[in-house]
């Protein structure tokens, strides 16, 4: 095994789902906290579209892994034990599916994010109304899958699975940096679903932060 580095941002709710994952498959990594928003960032050395995370393998080859989606689907597939997937194709469909999802819900927030940014008079309302919906969107659609499960502790085959990590990234990301968001209110139990599957040791050990970017991104 080598020595692996993530980088990773402490707020990321796109990186926490690859540190759970790294951990519920027993796999050492050295963490490497970035503000990716900053020119002191080594993304741009190892990912071009200069995100994180990037999953340093550290060998002889020097293999960069980035995109947290393929990431974990990497993941899977050279260390498929324990798995963190359904056994069936329809539960893989179906977790990549809740995983689409969840990232949607986090890209559409990090853009509303920005554009609140903007200087007075360059924000456009329309364009935030716009982010804002996609995200209460993709909720209400979390929302519905776990009532469908019926209140189990996992999403999907009473096992954690992937569909797990993403949702619980999104809703830790939502609760540090959108806290007046009233999604808890509007979907109970999702919120309750949350609570508990934020209590597992993977969870609570990657529980996000805020971060300060000191550079001018917008
Ligand atoms: N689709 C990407 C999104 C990753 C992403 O947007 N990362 C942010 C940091 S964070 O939002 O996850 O904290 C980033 O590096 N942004 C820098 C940039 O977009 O230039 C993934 O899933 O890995």
């Amino acid at each position: 095994m080598a020595n692996w580095t993530l980088i990773s941002a402490s707020p990321s709710p796109y990186a926490r789902k690859v540190r759970i994952a790294l951990q519920e498959k027993n796999l050492p990594f050295t963490l490497q906290v970035e503000v990716p928003w900053d020119s002191t960032t080594k993304t741009p050395q190892y990912n071009p579209l200069e995100k994180l995370p990037v999953l340093l393998l550290n060998d002889e080859a020097n293999i960069a892994i980035y995109e947290s989606h393929y990431i974990m689907e990497w993941l899977e597939a050279k260390y498929p034990s324990p798995s963190l997937m359904p056994p069936d194709l329809d539960g893989k469909l179906f977790a990549k599916k809740v995983e689409v999802i969840a990232d949607g819900i986090c890209d559409a927030l990090v853009l509303a994010f920005f554009e609140k940014k903007r200087e007075e008079g360059m924000r456009s309302e329309a364009w935030t109304e716009r982010q804002m919906r996609k995200a209460d969107g993709g909720l209400a659609a979390l929302a519905t899958f776990v009532e469908q499960a019926g209140g189990s502790e996992f999403l999907i085959g009473g096992k954690l699975t992937l569909a797990d990590i993403a949702i619980g990234a999104v809703l830790g990301w939502l609760s540090l940096r959108w806290p007046d968001h009233q999604w808890k209110t509007k979907h109970p139990r999702l919120n309750e679903y949350f609570e508990r599957l934020d209590q597992r040791p993977t969870f609570a050990n990657t529980r996000p932060s805020a971060q300060t970017i000191t550079d001018k991104v917008v």
